[in-house]
């Protein structure tokens, strides 16, 4: 075999420029064979574009690729998934109210009759070791669940490049071991995979070999296994930074309090949230673990008011506060951030200045008589661009124009650049890279240093590791016993958020 034959991809000077970025910058390197190739660099290397080029969803500009050994430019996701490249997304796109099957025959170009399809699940699922019924319904599947349907449907597709694009951040450790044996048997069968994660750990236990790009080039290639996570991270930067560190810190009064809180599921696959108790000192990180879809979103909805409370289940400084709105919530020194970046947490045609104005209006007073301090609005957009580093060509940037992490990097430094007394936030580093996600972790811990309350969701273990004082599980909208966080090994998080209930189901079949 010759050694073109046995590249999957190659891929020569490939260049993509966006207005004042040059997205992609003369990539090149290729992918053989059987291989895990992992893809690495900080917020806004590139990643995403580079396989949305990939995947024909965006056309480079100039650059060449190469497709088992033929010439291979796809002008849309169809072309690219008929010459044998798949992909699971970040976000999956399943509608909730069909059934397994169903979803799968909607993504597929020309499906088979409903038996034969379902025969053909059930037969890809168990060779892979990704059990799925076909029949249920996608609204009552755990997130691992749905990556598995994202998964399947892709395997159907047989591809010879799957490109996974951060697939491990909704699944507890145990459900990551399952996606990893599926990756390898995978790859021992011929499969070339194109591997995006921030997780470096999981990058040296899966992958091969990995490119790391900084600023749209590549600037390095290393061999994962071989490589330390921290040699990862300072190469993805290209400096070294700053560990975080934890200086000793003391507690003060309870100021946040949730006795019994319930509330009914907000939507037909919502979760209720059902009896949570816990308190909250000055001083604290509180670190609530769960896989996606046990109750998050629920809890952040109800302490930020978006959602209101019977009375006497939330108490902010011992005031019932669970009828009080979201604005005066805010005034009183509650901040939230919520997990969803993208519509929620900011307005995506709207730019970076209005988007700090959304939140900070009041606590910054940029808002005078009715009217709005402009000048001052884009200071602070400004400030919080600058202390949390977001890449981007300025405050009227567009919130939609950010690569996924800058904009994490806006939304949690907006929260924090306003110094509350309380804030509570969902996934604060998802989707971020290694140096940035330490530099929240950091400003997280120095908030709650400085006498902040702080109250970290996160389906990130390492995080919630090494930021929370004390751990709760999420688990179908109940909260577990609360730990002290040193009592805990990560294998008795994952038990506690009901990995042990993944790995039964995991193994039928
Ligand atoms: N549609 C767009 N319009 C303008 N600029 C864009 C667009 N998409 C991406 N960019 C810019 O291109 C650069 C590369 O972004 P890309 O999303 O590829 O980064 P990434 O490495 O995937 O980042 P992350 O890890 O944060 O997802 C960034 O500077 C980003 O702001």
């Amino acid at each position: 075999m010759t050694r073109q034959a046995e590249q999957v991809l190659s891929l020569e000077g490939l260049t993509k420029a966006y207005p004042g970025v040059l997205a992609c910058d003369d990539i090149s390197f290729s992918i053989g064979r059987g291989e895990i190739h992992a893809l690495l660099g900080e917020n806004g290397a590139g990643k995403s574009t580079l396989v949305k080029m990939i995947y024909g969803l965006v056309a480079p500009d100039s650059g060449r690729m190469t497709l088992e050994g033929r010439p291979f430019a796809p002008p849309e996701p169809r072309a690219a998934r008929a010459a044998g490249v798949a992909m699971v997304f970040q976000h999956f796109s399943l509608f909730d109210a069909l059934s397994v099957a169903e979803n799968i025959a909607l993504g597929m170009e020309e499906a088979p009759p409903p038996r034969r399809l379902a025969a053909r699940i059930r037969e890809v699922s168990e060779l892979y070791g990704l059990p799925l019924d076909p029949a249920r319904t996608v609204g009552t599947l755990s997130a691992g669940e749905r990556q598995r349907v994202e998964i399947v449907r892709c395997l159907l597709q047989e591809p010879r490049l799957l490109i996974m694009d951060e697939p491990t951040s909704v699944l507890t450790p145990q459900e990551v071991e399952i996606l990893f044996e599926t990756l390898r048997r995978l790859a021992q069968d011929g499969t070339a995979i194109l591997y995006i994660s921030h997780k470096l750990e999981e990058i040296r236990a899966l992958c091969d070999s990995a490119t790391i790009l900084r600023r749209g080039q590549v600037v390095a290639t290393c061999t994962p296994a071989e490589t330390t996570a921290r040699e990862m991270a300072e190469m993805m930067v290209g400096a070294s930074f700053a560990a975080v560190e934890r200086a000793p810190r003391a507690t003060g009064e309870v100021v946040l309090e949730a006795r019994g809180l319930s509330a009914p599921a907000p939507g037909a696959f919502g979760t209720p949230l059902r009896d949570i108790s816990f308190s909250l000192r000055a001083g604290e990180v509180l670190g609530l673990g769960g896989v996606a879809g046990n109750g998050q979103d629920e809890l952040l909805a109800a302490l930020a008011g978006e959602r209101p409370s019977p009375r006497g289940m939330l108490f902010l400084d011992g005031q019932d506060i669970g009828r009080l709105g979201p604005q005066t919530r805010r005034a009183q020194g509650l901040a939230t951030a919520p997990e969803e970046r993208l519509g929620h947490a900011a307005a995506p045609e709207m730019s970076l200045t209005e988007n700090g104005l959304l939140t900070a209006a009041q606590s910054r007073g940029l808002l005078r008589r009715g009217f709005i301090d402009w000048p001052g609005a884009r200071r602070f957009a400004e400030a919080v661009i600058s202390r949390f580093d977001v890449r981007t060509p300025g405050p009227q940037a567009a919130a939609r124009a950010l690569s996924g992490g800058n904009l994490q990097k806006f939304v949690i430094g907006r929260e924090i650049a306003q110094r509350p007394r309380v804030l509570a936030v969902n996934q604060p580093t998802w989707g971020v890279d290694a140096a940035a996600a330490a530099a929240i972790r950091q400003a997280l811990l120095d908030m709650a240093a400085q006498g902040a309350a702080i109250l970290v969701i996160s389906q990130d273990l390492d995080e919630l590791f090494e930021v929370a004082d004390r751990f709760g599980a999420l688990v179908g909208g109940r909260l577990s016993e609360i730990r002290p966080m040193a009592e805990l090994s990560l294998e008795r998080v994952g038990l506690m958020m009901g990995g042990a209930h993944d790995m039964e189901v995991a193994h039928v079949g």
